[in-house]
C-alpha cells in the first residue's frame, strides 16, 4: 500500500468510533479492555510502531522513539506490568516533539498529571509512581503480541474512550466500509426509537419475536 493511501485510510478511520470498527473486525483485533485513555477525551489514529518490551524496562522503546516516523502511533507490550512505569511525562514529552501520534501500552505509565498537560494520547493498562530501569531486552519495530492482539508494523491503531482496536493493514479497506455501514445502521436505528416509546417498545417486540 501506498503511504498517500494509507494516510487517506488512517483519516477516514479517525472519524470513526472504535465500537463501529471492532464490530466490522468482530470484535477480534481489540486489546485487553482494561486499557484505556489516561484522559477520556483523548482519542488516537495512526500506523503502528510496535515496540516489544520486558516488564519494567524502557531502553527499546526509547529505541522505538527514536526510530518511528511523524504520524506513528507507538505501541507496547510491557507484558502487563503494573509496579514500574515504562514512561513518564519526560519520555511521553520526546514521542511528542518528535511528531509521534500517540502512545498504547500493556503496561503502566507515571507521572499522570503532567502527561494531562501535555496534551498527548496515552493509552494504558495502569499508573504507577515506580521508574522502570534502562537494561536493554527487547525489540523495536517488529510484529508483537500486545494485550491479546498480534500488531504488524504498518498497522493502523484506533484508540478512543472504549478502548483500542488494531486494524490489519491487508483488511484495512474491507474494514473501513463495513465500520461506516455500522455506524449508519447504528445511528438509524437509535434515531428510530429515541424518545419515541412506541417506536421503543415495536422494537423490543420485534427482538422479542411478539411482533
Ligand atoms: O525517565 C524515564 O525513563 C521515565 C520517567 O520517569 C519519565 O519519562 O519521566
Amino acid at each position: 500500500m501506498s503511504s498517500s493511501h494509507l494516510d487517506s485510510l488512517i483519516t477516514q478511520f479517525a472519524e470513526l468510533p472504535t465500537t463501529c470498527i471492532s464490530d466490522a473486525l468482530a470484535g477480534l483485533t481489540n486489546l485487553d479492555p482494561a486499557i484505556k485513555p489516561l484522559k477520556k477525551e483523548w482519542t488516537v489514529c495512526g500506523r503502528a510502531y510496535p515496540v516489544k518490551l520486558r516488564a519494567a524496562d524502557n531502553l527499546k522503546l526509547l529505541q522505538g522513539i527514536r526510530d518511528a516516523q511523524p504520524g506513528d502511533v507507538l505501541i507496547a507490550d510491557a507484558k502487563g506490568y503494573l509496579y514500574n512505569a515504562v514512561a513518564g511525562d519526560f519520555v511521553i514529552g520526546l514521542m511528542k516533539t518528535l511528531g509521534l501520534a500517540g502512545f498504547v501500552v500493556d503496561g503502566a505509565v507515571r507521572d499522570v498529571s503532567g502527561i494531562q498537560e501535555l496534551d498527548f494520547p496515552v493509552f494504558c493498562r495502569g499508573t504507577t509512581v515506580a521508574a522502570g530501569g534502562k537494561s536493554g531486552a527487547g525489540e523495536a519495530g517488529v510484529p508483537i503480541s500486545c494485550a491479546g492482539v498480534t500488531v504488524h508494523p504498518g498497522d493502523i491503531v484506533v484508540g478512543d474512550v472504549d478502548g483500542v482496536v488494531v486494524v490489519p493493514a491487508h483488511q484495512a479497506e474491507e474494514v473501513l466500509i463495513k465500520a461506516r455501514e455500522k455506524l449508519e445502521k447504528d445511528r438509524e436505528r437509535e434515531e428510530g426509537v429515541l424518545g419515541n416509546p412506541d417506536a421503543a417498545r415495536a422494537y423490543l417486540d420485534r427482538v422479542l419475536g411478539r411482533g
